[in-house]
């Protein structure tokens, strides 16, 4: 397959409620939406999920264009591209920028599919025809608050709740919610927000059965969390610090984890995610997709990935309707009991919808050879 152009665009969508994690609020998701073309008349499409800012992770929005119009697009332009699983080799030249790379190697997976017309999910060797969903809940300003965002969650039949936490928003808030609800499925995130020194305060967490805990300790360790988990019966489920399937290697190895958290674009793309699914799936550690507050496109990405069979718990893809007034995919993302029925037609599976890419685009640039 051969790239005869690249489009880039920055568009701006304000999200139906402010999602507050331990490391800020969004409002408003702004990012790099990716389009190749092969000169046929097809377009593949990704998201970059880097944010405005560097809170999450290093990469940022203006980083992320930076990486792509001066150092990705160029290795892939009116280049031969055998096969979509040979996009992260072209690239390992480049050190990490991981978010800027998946987002152009994602929208070369879902061109090669559509080239081959089929599913993306088929094109990563995916069988799940449905996937479970669970839902992200952001910290809230009081406990009745998150308890009526946790009752909304259920009613709306996801499979497990999880809560953002942050010092001063943990043990006591978990024992209101447990209390209320003995048998719901629930997980915490804190989004590295404690030390070790934290640790008989983490301990606590282990009296209200969660399925797991989220990234609890610095962005970059692997180390404290090893020791952490040796002392604590939940699960620790690492998020930040997995960039790459030897860091997960070296994390199971040590003890740091006993779940992993998938995000294609902290990974580099969905080369690198299947091979942490592959070493986690011989290891008989489950993983679950995670959610960047994407747009339909990268939660289209995210439904393909989740059809490999060792994404066992269900992940943060919830419907478009829980982040955005408008989508712009059609059909947009919709969950029935905690379930996504996953698209069958080519490609990402749902249609790029141009009216509305071009109403959030800020601005947008063009590379071609010619
Ligand atoms: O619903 C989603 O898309 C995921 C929400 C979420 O938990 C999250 C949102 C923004 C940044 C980081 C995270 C995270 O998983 O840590
Ligand atoms: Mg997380």
């Amino acid at each position: 397959m051969k790239i005869t152009e690249v489009r880039l665009r920055h568009l701006n969508m304000d999200l139906v409620a402010p999602f507050t994690t331990s490391f800020g609020t969004f409002v408003d998701k702004e990012f790099i939406l990716v389009e190749v073309k092969n000169g046929e008349g097809l377009s593949g499409w990704a998201e970059s999920v880097a944010f405005s800012a560097p809170w999450y992770n290093e990469e940022t929005i203006k980083t992320n264009w930076n990486m792509l119009e001066d150092f990705l697009i160029p290795v892939v332009l009116d280049k031969e591209i055998e096969h979509p699983r040979d996009v992260s080799d072209m690239f390992s030249h480049i050190r990490k920028n991981n978010m800027a790379k998946s987002a152009i190697e994602g929208a070369i997976w879902d061109l090669y599919a559509k080239e081959k017309n089929i599913p993306l999910s088929m094109a990563l060797g995916g069988e799940l025809e449905k996937i479970d969903v669970g839902i992200s809940i952001g910290i809230q300003k009081t406990v009745p608050e998150l308890l009526a965002k946790i009752e909304a969650g259920l009613k709306d039949g996801y499979k497990r709740i999880k809560m953002k936490i942050q010092p001063g928003w943990d043990v006591d808030v978990i024992r209101e919610v447990r209390n209320l609800y003995p048998d719901i499925p629930i997980m915490a995130d804190a989004n590295s927000a404690y030390r070790l020194k934290d640790i008989e305060l983490l301990k606590q967490l282990d009296q209200f059965d969660l399925m797991m805990i989220e990234q609890p300790l610095s962005s970059d360790d692997i180390v404290d969390h090893a020791t952490l988990q040796a002392e604590i019966k939940t699960p620790i489920c690492l998020d930040e610090s997995i960039h790459s399937v030897e860091d997960a290697r070296k994390a199971l190895e040590l003890g740091s984890c006993k779940i992993i958290n998938i995000k294609i674009g902290r990974v580099g793309g969905l080369t690198e995610a299947m091979k942490i699914h592959e070493l986690c799936k011989e290891r008989n550690v489950p993983v679950w997709c995670g959610g960047m507050l994407e747009s339909g496109v990268g939660r289209a990405h995210n439904i393909a990935l989740t059809t490999l069979d060792n994404f066992t718990m269900p992940g943060d893809t919830a419907a478009s309707a829980n982040y955005w007034h408008k989508d712009i995919i059609q059909p947009e993302v919709t969950v029935n009991d905690g379930v996504i029925t996953v698209p069958k037609a080519a490609g990402i599976g749902y249609e790029v919808d141009y009216t509305a890419v071009d109403e959030f685009t800020s601005y947008s640039k063009r590379y071609t050879n010619k």
